[in-house]
């Protein structure tokens, strides 16, 4: 079990393609917030926080360090830059944490939904792993098919589940997997898959189906209901 100073980094260097717009979806507005601040909110507030990294895209750091200053985001310790895949930026952001924090929560810039309490819950039941995740049951069947989109398989659906940030790990053994990642080149789409990868266990906690990742553009309905049912206080008039 790792020892409980906690460390945020929060991925913020994509490029938003699947959003179908010009550039970064995490600087599209809800009521005149952009998406990011949302989401650095939550980890602002949350208790079990005690520092914040996020990683930017080189072009895109000044904007960021502007929004901080802005929002008054006073537990963001640095904006540093990403890389063009999600796991470099991850990496990024792990190495520019303080000394001090020996457990790294790590979540998805574009995931605004999470409430403080989910994530103080999550992190409280974390404590006793060191690698977590937060997903949630299937609502759909999923198939696998070929590359002719032909069904090869119906694995069972009670067996799966949807996976989301945040994804807590004791930050010794978060480094040496993303080290032993890059030096023999195996590539996850999130970070659980590296220490699985290792060989480690990684425990699925309850994730809630308001925490989705904000990728295309329907998502943006989606989160601006659920903001305007949950967190009408942080909105403008708008
Ligand atoms: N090289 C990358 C790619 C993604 N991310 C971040 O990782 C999170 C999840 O990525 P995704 O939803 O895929 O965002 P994008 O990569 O921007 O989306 P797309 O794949 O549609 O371009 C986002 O907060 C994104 O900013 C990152 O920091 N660095
Ligand atoms: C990390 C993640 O959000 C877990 O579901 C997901 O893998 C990110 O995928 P993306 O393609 O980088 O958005």
């Amino acid at each position: 079990m790792c020892l409980d100073k906690t460390g945020a980094v929060i991925p913020a260097a994509g490029q938003g393609k699947r959003m179908g717009g010009e550039g970064n979806k995490l600087f599209l507005e809800i009521a005149g917030t952009p998406v990011l601040v949302y989401t650095l909110r939550v980890f602002q507030k949350a208790r079990s926080i005690a520092e914040i990294v996020i990683v930017a895209a080189r072009d895109e750091i000044v904007l960021i360090e502007e929004l901080v200053k802005k929002y008054e985001l006073d537990k963001v310790v640095g904006v540093v830059e990403g890389g063009a895949q999600r796991q470099q930026s991850v990496k990024a952001g792990i190495q520019a944490l303080s000394p001090e924090i020996n457990r790294v929560v790590i979540h998805d810039g574009a995931r605004p939904l999470l409430k403080i309490k989910e994530l103080d819950h999550f992190l409280y039941n974390a404590q006793g792993y060191d690698a977590a995740i937060m997903a949630v049951p299937l609502k759909d069947t999923v198939k696998i098919v070929n590359e002719e989109n032909t069904v090869l398989e119906t694995p069972s659906r009670e067996k799966l589940r949807a996976v989301q940030t945040p994804q807590v790990f004791c930050r010794s053994l978060l480094e040496t997997a993303h080290r032993e990642a890059e030096t023999k080149i195996f590539l996850g789409t999130d970070d659980a898959s590296l220490i699985e990868w290792m060989g480690q266990p990684v425990k699925v906690l309850d994730g809630t189906y308001e925490n989705i990742k904000v990728t295309t553009p329907e998502d943006m309905l989606l989160a601006e209901t659920i903001l305007r049912r949950y967190r009408k206080d942080e909105m403008g008039c708008e």
